[in-house]
């Protein structure tokens, strides 16, 4: 290995969220014992089940401080992403890549082209950067953006937070893009300051000033440009079978009639039949089995203090499986510390340990064939949560509210309706 100094590794996929010591699939097993020994024989630093660090790599890299501005970073998962949004240059690679970048700490690569994705407006109350990323890719498609890395600009992306700068950025893999980034600035700097991995003290404040060189050239020209309005979005559900088959919570499953091409129509009436779901049904009327709040895209502490804030006060509907994963063993005690745990568990959700989870089906959170859930996560391909298990794609607040409804339900209303009731 050519650079174990700049190598991290974490266990995430196949970790159990409870009893997590347990782990009875053999090959899980296995591929767990191979890390802890191959990090140990290579000294690559390996946050471990022990670590309080370890968690989904996506979630417990930036927040250890590991995701700097200007920084190549590779992973062999797709949703590196995710680290983009920090104005690094981040993408998933291959295993064979990942054997390469190991020996020689490079990669062959050609260059990508660039597109911006201009997001005017502000979101409106209730609208996350969940509803934003999943919006632009129910307009565009899941593959507008292939072949290219995406920057986010405009005054609505300026405005989010680090942790829904990430959100936005983890689904850029789910336009079809190489990698999704979003130029640093104050808020990214302040997100990093004294993180255990970012240099200290004026050390810090130098790095600071060489990252504040990346901030987007006045007049940059991008091989393509998209826009998109955020001050008309909607609360987003998905009702297909990728996270380009979605819509608002206020309208209904579509009619594969109405789609423009042949393919649509028929990728859309088989995604449909999959779902289970009648066309013109308001997504409102569509009632959930399962739960899941977690995962890279919405695992992260503001993303639980949301659903808390949704959930507190309420019991999950007896009709629903509940389960809250915190990306990290950080996201876990510090939401402890919040007493976000009790506000979840009172409510009747279950209260996890780290890990991917039902994210995708490779650890003992599996849906049963034909469950229907309200997700957090970022892809709802067939099969995806367990086999013949039916996922939509929501934000964090949204899959709280349908834990408690029992079926999707517009947050927006839910906030008013918690209001009069107070
Ligand atoms: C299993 C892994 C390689 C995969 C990925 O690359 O993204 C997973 O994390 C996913 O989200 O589908
Ligand atoms: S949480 Fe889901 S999307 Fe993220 S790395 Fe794990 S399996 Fe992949």
């Amino acid at each position: 290995m050519r650079r174990p100094d700049l190598t991290y590794a974490t266990m995430d996929h196949n970790v159990p969220t409870k009893d997590r010591y347990n782990i009875t699939d053999p090959i899980s097993k296995q591929q767990i014992d191979t890390l802890s020994k191959n990090c140990a024989d290579f000294g690559v630093t390996l946050f471990d089940l022990d670590s309080i660090d370890q968690g989904v790599v996506h979630v417990m890299g930036p927040e250890l401080g590991l995701t700097h501005p200007g920084k190549t970073i590779v992973c062999g998962d797709s949703h590196t992403s995710t680290h983009g949004a920090f104005g690094a240059l981040a993408f998933g690679i291959g295993t064979s890549e990942v054997e390469h970048v190991l020996a020689t700490q490079c990669l062959q690569q050609s260059k990508a082209k660039t597109l911006e994705v201009r997001i005017n407006g502000k979101l409106k109350p209730g609208v996350t950067a969940k509803d934003l990323i999943l919006g632009v890719i129910a307009k565009y498609g899941t593959d507008f953006a292939t072949g290219y890395v995406i920057e986010y600009t405009g005054e609505a992306i300026r405005g989010l937070s680090m942790e829904e700068r990430m959100t936005v950025c983890n689904m850029s893999i789910e336009a079809g893009a190489r990698a999704g980034l979003i130029a640093p600035d104050q808020t990214t700097f302040d997100y990093l300051r004294g993180r255990q991995y970012v240099p200290q003290g004026e050390a810090f404040e130098a790095a600071v000033a060489e990252w504040q060189k990346l901030a987007t050239d006045e007049g940059a020209q991008y091989d393509w440009v998209v826009e998109f309005d955020a001050d008309s979005l909607i609360p987003q559900v998905t009702w297909g079978t990728s996270p380009g088959m979605g819509t608002s919570v206020t309208a209904t499953v579509p009619n594969p009639a109405d789609f423009t091409t042949e393919n649509e129509r028929k990728a859309a009436e088989k995604a449909i039949e999959y779902m289970g779901l009648t066309p013109g049904t308001p997504m409102t009327e569509i009632p959930v089995d399962y739960v899941f709040i977690g995962s890279c895209t919405n695992g992260r502490i503001e993303d639980l203090r949301a659903a808390a804030a949704v959930a507190q006060g309420y019991k999950v509907s007896p009709n629903v499986t509940a389960i809250v994963v915190p990306g990290s063993g950080r996201v876990k005690i510090q939401a402890e510390k919040e007493g976000l745990d009790a506000i979840f568990t009172e409510a009747g959700f279950e209260w996890r340990d780290a890990g991917c989870s039902m994210c995708l089906a490779m650890n003992p959170d599996v849906l049963k064939p034909g469950q229907r859930c309200a997700s957090t996560s970022n892809r709802n391909f067939e099969g995806r949560q367990g086999r013949d298990g039916r996922t939509h794609l929501v934000s964090p607040a949204m899959a709280a509210a349908a834990a408690i409804e029992g079926r999707f339900v517009d947050v927006r209303d839910w906030q008013f309706k918690v209001k009069q009731e107070a």
